[in-house]
């Protein structure tokens, strides 16, 4: 299968995921394909969100829009798509309007019995696998493409709350007054998780991430018994089905979002080759905390960007000292510590050079 792919030119990305030493940073945004961008709303425009998701050729033409733009200075494409259809792959609907909307969302453990008993994840969400196909074909090994899923805490907290929340009442209320119905919830998704990376990675993806975005939202003990275990289940068996199907691994990104008292722990028991974090921590105690078992991705604050020039220029360099160590840069992927936002900041691009610059 990978022989049909192009060679890869640029393999900072992979080299950086598995802790090595490379000559800069490499950098990507999370988000970086949306709605800061005038190319997506000519697309959006014409085409809903799920529409999007689901027809390959969009897909790929908005993985391929920040590539394009940002030439030389984006080392990894994501591909175009969502955490939420996994939800719909397990039969619940969602919609986008303009934030995440669950019109039917599981209310109590009966409403459980509604979703798909044996989800066949291979055909639900062979659209995304198609995409990763083409577009990592289109991207003629320029830069690798990044493949991602949601963790079972964060999906579960959107099909329980039915779309965002600040408080997340509905879903902590599961957690607290149904703790098995719960923990056996959360495994369902992670298997439909599992299967859902191991196809992306069949059909192409060169690194997955698991977005934990509401991990920070759970006490530490809370995020040890709901979240962490399936995590880690996602983990080990992504890669034992690989193995199983003689199909080499891929680095495995884990962002938990807020969770940075658990670095230590996650570094350690997650099974992660990499781990995003926030802006909350300093990149010096993260990497303490971390030891050298795994790269470290991220985390200037999004807002930076909205400082101007000097603000962007000042916290990229503190960021890139943090981080690098001595004169070399080891296992660190430069991005934002969460989403860019749709404000149209207008400049990415210079945070991305002053990244790329690490070393002068
Ligand atoms: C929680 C979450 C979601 N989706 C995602 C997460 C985890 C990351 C995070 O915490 O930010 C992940 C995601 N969503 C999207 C991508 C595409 C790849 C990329 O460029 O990073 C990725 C990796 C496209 C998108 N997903 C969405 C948009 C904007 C929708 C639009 O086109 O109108 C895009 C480009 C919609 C979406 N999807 C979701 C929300 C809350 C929203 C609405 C709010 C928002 O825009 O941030 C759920």
């Amino acid at each position: 299968m990978t022989s049909a792919f192009p060679p890869l030119k640029n393999d900072l990305l992979l080299r950086a995921a598995r802790g090595e030493e490379t000559e800069r940073a490499p950098v990507w945004v999370m988000r970086q394909a949306g709605r800061y961008l005038p190319e997506f709303h000519e697309v959006r425009a014409h085409h809903s969100f799920f529409e999007v998701c689901r027809t390959p050729a969009l897909s790929m033409e908005l993985t391929l829009q920040p590539i394009r733009r940002y030439a030389g200075l984006i080392d990894a494409a994501i591909i175009f798509s969502d955490i939420l259809v996994v939800p719909q792959a397990m039969g619940m609907e969602v919609q986008m309007n303009p934030g995440p909307y669950f019109p039917d969302p599981l209310v109590t453990p009966a409403d459980v019995e509604k979703l798909t008993k044996h989800v066949d994840v291979d055909k639900e969400l062979g659209y995304v696998y198609e995409a990763i196909t083409i577009t990592r074909k289109a991207l003629d090994g320029q830069v690798p493409l990044i493949g991602f899923c949601g963790a079972p805490w964060t999906l579960f907290s959107y099909m329980i709350e039915g779309g965002g929340t600040k408080t997340f009442q509905k879903s902590k209320t599961w957690l607290f007054k149904y703790p098995e119905e719960s923990k056996a919830l959360l495994m369902r998704i992670a298997d439909v998780c599992v299967d859902f990376l191991v196809g992306q990675i069949k059909a192409g993806a060169q690194l997955v991430q698991v977005f934990d975005s509401w991990a920070g939202e759970l006490a530490p003990h809370d995020f040890e018994q709901f979240s962490l275990p399936y995590l880690k289940h996602i983990a080990t068996n992504v890669r034992s089905k690989l193995a199983a199907a003689q199909i080499p691994a891929v680095p495995m990104t884990l962002f938990p979002k807020g969770a940075n008292t658990a670095l230590a722990s996650l570094a350690e028991h997650a099974g992660y080759d990499v781990i995003g974090i926030d802006w909350c921590i300093e990149p010096s105690e993260a990497r303490r905390l971390v030891s050298d078992k795994v790269a470290l991705q991220g985390n200037m604050d999004p807002n930076v960007l909205y400082g101007g020039k000097d603000a962007i220029e000042r916290e990229a360099k503190r960021m890139c000292e943090g981080f690098k160590g001595g004169k070399s840069v080891k296992g660190w992927i430069a991005n934002l510590g969460h989403g860019i936002t749709p404000g149209r900041p207008g400049r990415p691009p210079l945070v991305l050079r002053m990244c790329a610059q690490i070393l002068d």
